[in-house]
């Protein structure tokens, strides 16, 4: 496959880490406008790092955008000309819609919105996945990419929102809890990485258990906390001081958050 990752930024360098790293390009084009700190890409033979977008999207099939959102109209109004029933069309624009791309580059195009996270980097990104008309011929193209580097799942547009906050703002949530067990942790006791060590393989581990058993968290739980047991005492506490209210409360805050940006009211 031949990919140009267009806005090569923080999210825009995770994907070609997780691309790069599981052989998914024949070429990978990397673009941005000031090229020096991605210049090292070039290592990797196949690799060609430039500010020009438009030689990027002329050598390229499957097209991914990851820049801000004030930058991607000005992107596509740039390339749109060039643009073939050989490209996909891939957006990973938080809050910016289908019909908004089919407005500048046409509905006759390939339009994928995607939203995966920076875990796609280490090759574990959850990505959710929704596709214009046209498309959803390609929509197992796009699912297969990112099945590469993680999970994918194709879900309505109507909840490509809710999918950011869970999906991509949920990687600084999960960090968050992490950080806070291990700060825990140190208290009762452990150095700083031994605390985190304890933390994220437990917190891996959890994940792993529901992933693999398919078992509900409850039920997990209930094999963990003995009666009159210390688990319980704990849970219970955290529970007392709002800990599922707070992470349900800030799940729907960020939610929000992204409604008011798309109204342009900060
Ligand atoms: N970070 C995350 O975890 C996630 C982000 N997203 C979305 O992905 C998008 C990118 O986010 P993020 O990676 O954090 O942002 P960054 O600001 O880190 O990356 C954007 C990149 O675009 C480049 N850029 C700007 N203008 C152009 C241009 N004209 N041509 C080519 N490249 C350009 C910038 O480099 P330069 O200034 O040198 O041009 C920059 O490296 C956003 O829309 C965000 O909502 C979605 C899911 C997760
Ligand atoms: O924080 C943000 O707005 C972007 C979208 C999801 C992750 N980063």
């Amino acid at each position: 496959m031949k990919i140009a990752i267009i806005g090569a930024g923080n999210l825009g360098l995770a994907i070609a880490k997780g691309i790069l790293a599981t052989n998914g390009a024949t070429t990978m084009y990397l673009t941005k406008r000031k090229t020096g700190s991605i210049e090292k890409f070039e290592k990797y033979g196949n690799v060609t790092v430039t500010s020009n977008n438009r030689e990027a999207v002329t050598n390229a099939d499957i097209l991914i955008f990851a820049v801000q959102p004030n930058q991607f109209v000005n992107i596509l109004e740039e390339v749109k000309d060039l643009l073939t029933d050989k490209h996909v069309l891939i957006s990973t624009i938080t809050g910016f819609s289908i019909a908004q791309i089919e407005a500048i580059v046409g509905e006759d195009q390939n339009i994928i919105r995607s939203m995966p996270n920076t875990a796609i980097s280490v090759g574990k990104s959850m990505t959710c996945i929704c596709a214009n008309e046209r498309g959803k011929k390609r929509i197992e193209l796009a699912l297969a990419i990112f099945n590469r580097m993680g999970y994918s799942m194709e879900i309505p547009e109507s909840q490509m929102q809710a999918a950011t906050v869970i999906c991509a703002s949920g990687i600084a949530f999960w960090m968050r809890m992490i950080r806070a067990t291990t700060q825990g942790a140190i208290q009762l006791g452990f150095d700083a990485k031994e605390a985190q060590e304890l933390a994220m393989h437990t917190c891996n581990g959890a994940a792993a258990l529901l992933i693999e058993s398919g078992s509900h968290p409850e039920a997990e739980i209930d094999r963990v906390t003995t009666p009159q047991g210390c688990t319980i005492q704990g849970l219970n506490e955290m529970e007392h001081q709002g800990l599922s209210s707070s992470l349900i409360q800030g799940i729907v805050a960020s939610y929000d958050k992204i409604s008011r940006i798309k109204e342009g009211n900060m």
